[in-house]
């Protein structure tokens, strides 16, 4: 399907990849045919004229969190964090650029060099002329996740919907990974995702998300076709609204 021409009223999307989603099978890093996969999914939605931006998780790398409690201090624990998303941004740039997909890394820490400054303006402009833009290194704080870097970024650029592509196909009573008996919901609300302490996002996230009105789908990203889906048809997994 041929590119759709730039246009002002274009449904935009924030994407949040997991980045342990991005491992496959493996037990550590990028498995290259999940990157791959995934890159020609989102080539598709840009061919359909959706407007993509990208926060791409570390936790197949680096946590922050994770490197505290080995004894590193928590600080430069996170810094090596925002680095692993970096990487993974890099990553999916390579991919999509080898599908002629025009993508920008823009970076809340200054890496000259390695990728661009953020800079909200300038990434609007790229979306509206067909590029995707990854917005890298989280919020450019310790003590944050790419969760909470994607709903910022997604109320910044004014996203119609924030999508959190992870390893499981959407938001459930309890970790469906520890609970077999949990449920799965299709559609709640921040306040009930609160009150049930729903571990699937930080809270500042959601705190984030519901204080800007901006709605969030959880779903499958090991699923083919999920992405496109859950932008075009609004049908895949878990839908947290206001
Ligand atoms: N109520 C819940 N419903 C669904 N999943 C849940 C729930 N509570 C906890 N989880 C867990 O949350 C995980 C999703 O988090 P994900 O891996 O996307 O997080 P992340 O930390 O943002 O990503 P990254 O891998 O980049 O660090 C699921 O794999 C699941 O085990
Ligand atoms: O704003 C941010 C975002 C992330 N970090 C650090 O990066 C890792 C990886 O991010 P995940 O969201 O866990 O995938 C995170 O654990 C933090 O250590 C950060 O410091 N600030």
């Amino acid at each position: 399907m041929p590119s759709s021409a730039p246009g002002k009223n274009r449904k935009r999307v924030l994407l949040k990849l997991s980045g342990e989603a991005l491992m496959g099978a493996e037990p550590f890093g990028i498995d290259p045919s999940v990157l791959d996969r995934i890159a020609t999914e989102i080539k598709h939605l840009v061919e359909r004229g959706v407007q993509v931006g990208i926060v791409i998780g570390g936790g197949n790398l680096f946590r922050g969190e994770k490197l505290a409690k080995a004894g590193m201090n928590r600080v430069a624990g996170d810094h090596m964090g925002m680095l692993a998303t970096v990487m993974n941004s890099l990553a999916m740039q390579d991919a999509l650029e080898r599908l002629r997909v025009g993508t920008r890394v823009m970076s809340a820490v200054s890496l000259t060099g390695v990728c661009e400054d953020y800079d909200r303006r300038f990434a609007l402009r790229f979306m509206k002329a067909g590029q995707v833009v990854i917005f890298t290194a989280g919020t450019g704080n310790p003590f944050f996740t790419t969760d909470t870097a994607a709903c910022l970024r997604g109320i910044e650029i004014d996203a119609d919907v924030i999508l959190k592509a992870t390893k499981v196909d959407g938001v459930y009573s309890a970790d469906p990974n520890k609970d077999p008996d949990a449920v799965r919901y299709d559609q709640l609300t921040y306040n009930e995702a609160l009150q049930k302490q729903l571990g699937i996002m930080d809270l500042t996230a959601f705190c984030l998300a519901r204080d800007h009105e901006k709605n969030i789908r959880v779903f499958n990203m090991q699923k083919p076709d999920a992405l496109i889906n859950a932008v075009l048809e609004e049908s895949e997994g878990t839908l947290i609204t206001c």
